[in-house]
């Protein structure tokens, strides 16, 4: 059987009191979009320090204590590769918020994340996020906007 080809991204949230840092894509794949801070993962590295190196290219942040809450496949009409993005939150940073040529960052009260001006997906697991939950989900987009079917579901616990 043919084996479906993967690629591994990263997906980090830093949290602050009641507030989530959030980046307005400047670039590339989901530009305009605000989301977390992330991208792929380099060959000689972890997801997680993959996670790590991204926050810090994208918004000047040196996190540490990233745990890891989702794993989200995305799936995309046409499109034979898989986006397998581990999704990772923490409150524990040092250094000062900076924009980068990727990402310009801002922090948002978690009860006015602007869903309108990010990925459909969002809305749906973000609460599993929000509150620490950790789960799996899996997402069938036809082109950028339109989800044509996805299931979520609150896990145990998920692979490092
Ligand atoms: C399709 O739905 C998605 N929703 C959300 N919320 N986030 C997504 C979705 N698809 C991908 N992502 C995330 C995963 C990554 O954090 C970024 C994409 O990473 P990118 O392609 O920009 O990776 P980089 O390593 O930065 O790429 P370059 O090396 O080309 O800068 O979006």
């Amino acid at each position: 059987m043919a084996k479906i080809p993967k690629k591994v991204l990263t997906l980090a949230f830093i949290r602050r009191d009641d507030q989530i840092l959030l980046g307005r894509k400047k670039r590339g794949f989901g530009e305009g979009k605000w989301n977390g801070f992330g991208g792929k993962v380099d060959l000689d590295e972890t997801i997680s320090d993959a996670a790590v190196r991204e926050v810090r290219e994208e918004c000047g942040l040196l996190v540490t204590n990233l745990k890891k809450l989702g794993v989200i496949d995305f799936e995309f009409v046409g499109d034979p590769v898989i986006l397998n993005v581990h999704v990772f939150s923490t409150v524990d940073f040092t250094g000062n918020v900076t924009e980068s040529e990727e990402m310009s960052p801002q922090w948002y009260k978690v009860h006015e994340v602007p869903f309108e001006k990010m990925w459909k997906d969002d809305p749906h697991w973000f609460p599993y996020m929000l509150d620490n939950k950790k789960f799996n989900a899996y997402f069938l987009f036809e082109g950028h906007e339109k989800i044509i079917s996805h299931w979520i579901k609150e896990v145990e616990s998920l692979d490092e």
